[in-house]
């Protein structure tokens, strides 16, 4: 089993995720996708006028401040746009996909934190009516009734709190939790960079390998979004995990490319 998450920002080539994971899924391979949206989100909250706020945590991790109107925007954003112009394009490409949030069946489960700490200015304040969390509980029940009958899952954020209520969870954190679940071979962690930069944003500067036993002292050369995807690589290999990819979505055949290697390979 592989689980691909392919991000949201800009410069990701959803035709040619599709068409690789596609390709195969032809040949048999038991393959899930989890994607983001955060690029789209911020274009149309902007466009909404309600404009996307960030806050920054006292320990470094910048996330999305999500009140209810953000949380419908994200809603509208990543479980309708994005997640169905993705189960659309592999339809079209022959495989019957099924696009899902975290929400439905409570694939994803998880605390709502209600207030969130942000630094501003020096200065940290709190925010409540946050409605956001971390995805500890992972139901597979629903993904195997589904791979099982020969569908391909197309899983998406919002998660769901232990009362129901829908939480933004981070993407990249909700995949490794679904890899370490469903005991996958490897998870692949794609976005509009070519992986782990050391000295971003120059290219050139591409980390190919971190020993599975020291992710979390790469947190180092990851700025901002980044930090996250290396916490979730980190919390991928604790959990079993073989092999964690970041790689690059922007072209070409971008799972192909990070399983034979491309990107940076936490392993
Ligand atoms: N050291 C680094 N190496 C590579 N990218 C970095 C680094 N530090 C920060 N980044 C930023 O991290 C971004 C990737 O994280 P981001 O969460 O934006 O992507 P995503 O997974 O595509 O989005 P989504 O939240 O929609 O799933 C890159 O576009 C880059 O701007």
């Amino acid at each position: 089993m592989i689980v691909v998450k392919v991000g949201g920002s800009a410069g990701i080539d959803y035709d040619a995720v599709c068409a690789d994971l596609a390709a195969r899924w032809k040949t048999g391979e038991r393959l899930i996708l989890v994607h983001g949206g955060s690029g789209e989100t911020n274009r149309v909250a902007e466009a909404l006028g309600h404009p996307p706020k960030f806050v920054t945590s006292p320990s470094g991790y910048t996330s999305r401040f999500t009140d209810r109107q953000t949380l419908e925007i994200f809603e509208m954003v990543y479980c309708g746009k994005i997640n169905k112009g993705i189960v659309e394009r592999l339809q079209r490409l022959g495989v019957n996909a099924v696009g899902l949030s975290g929400l439905d069946g409570r694939i994803f489960e998880g605390r709502h934190k209600d207030s969130v700490r942000s630094v501003e200015n020096g200065k940290t304040k709190v925010l409540r009516g946050d409605h956001t969390g971390t995805v500890e509980k992972v139901n597979t029940g629903l993904i195997e009734l589904l791979l099982s009958a020969g569908y391909l899952p197309v899983l998406t954020p919002p998660a769901s709190s232990y009362e129901g209520v829908a939480i933004n969870v981070d993407g990249d954190r909700a995949a490794a939790a679904l890899a370490v679940a469903l005991k996958a071979d490897a998870l692949l962690l794609l976005s509009n960079v070519p992986g782990l930069l050391r000295d971003y944003p120059d290219e050139s500067s591409l980390i190919r390998h971190i020993p599975a036993d020291d992710v979390e002292s790469y947190l180092e050369f990851a700025q901002d979004r980044m930090k996250k995807k290396v916490l979730g690589a980190a919390e991928a290999v604790a959990g079993g995990v073989r092999r964690v990819i970041f790689g690059d979505a922007r072209a070409g055949q971008p799972i192909t490319a990070a399983l034979d290697g491309a990107g940076t390979v936490v392993s």
